[in-house]
């Protein structure tokens, strides 16, 4: 059994390798709770338009990241994102809110302000976190550290995909070259950029179905520790 405060499970990639497909599958199969910490980041975006807080403006932004109102209310299949009392669900998962969230999270001292919070998550159930940092900062004593890849244009083919199935037009070259900037953003930051944490097992997912990323990650686990 994992001792309480190790009973993690980090996931960390880019944008669209499949990180969030993949936690969601391994909460339900492991009974383990969810922390999407890019949500809290694009709630914070959005927090910030809303109350006309400049993205460059780094001490507001944190003064807003410290007093952040949100509630994680899990319903059915879905989880509700509560900003404020607002569900803000549908207004966070738009590109445009991706770009956003990953302006506001370059910043130290936005960072710290939400360090806390995410940590709170983890409790005697078990978690499994979602994001660019779980491993090398939120979580560097967890148990089991994945870093989920895979190529820019396989990523781009899934969001285009995603979103034609949801009945919205994508541009390939436009999604591609998005995908790339907030890569190049999120990996060259001064503060805690996206990388492997140097114990995490490597998983390209560039040439594996969901059912075959989800197979390979649970025996890793399994190998690793016992849940
Ligand atoms: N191995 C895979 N093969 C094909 N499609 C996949 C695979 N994994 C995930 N997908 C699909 O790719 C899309 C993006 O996946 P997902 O939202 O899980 O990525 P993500 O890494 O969480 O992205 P983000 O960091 O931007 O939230 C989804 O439509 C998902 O169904
Ligand atoms: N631990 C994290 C998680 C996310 N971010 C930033 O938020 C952006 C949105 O994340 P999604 O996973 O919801 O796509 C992302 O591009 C990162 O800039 C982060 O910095 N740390």
């Amino acid at each position: 059994m994992i001792k309480n405060k190790n009973r993690v499970i980090t996931v960390d990639g880019p944008s669209g390798a499949g990180k969030g497909t993949l936690c969601y599958a391994l909460a339900k199969q492991l009974n383990f709770d969810l922390l999407d910490s890019g949500a809290v980041y694009r709630i914070l975006a959005l927090a910030a338009l809303k109350s006309n807080v400049a993205f460059d403006d780094e001490q507001a932004l944190s003064d807003l990241a410290e007093n952040l109102d949100i509630q994680f209310i899990p319903q059915n299949d879905e989880v509700n994102v509560i900003l404020n009392g607002e569900n803000v669900g549908d207004q966070i998962r738009t590109a445009e809110a991706g770009q956003n969230a990953s302006k506001v999270a370059a910043f130290p001292k936005v960072r710290a302000a939400l360090l806390q919070r995410q940590r709170d998550f983890s409790t005697e159930k078990g978690l499994i976190a979602d994001g660019r940092d779980m491993g090398t900062v939120v979580f560097p004593d967890a148990q089991v550290k994945l870093f989920l890849d895979a190529s820019a244009e396989e990523r781009a083919k899934r969001r285009v995909n995603q979103l034609q199935s949801k009945g919205f037009n994508a541009n390939f070259d436009k999604i591609l070259a998005e995908i790339k900037e907030r890569d190049d953003r999120d990996r060259n930051r001064a503060v805690a950029p996206l990388v492997p944490a140097s114990d995490a097992l490597l998983l390209d997912s560039t040439n594996l179905s969901i059912e075959e990323v989800i197979k390979q990650a649970l025996d890793y686990i399994q190998k690793t520790v016992k849940i």
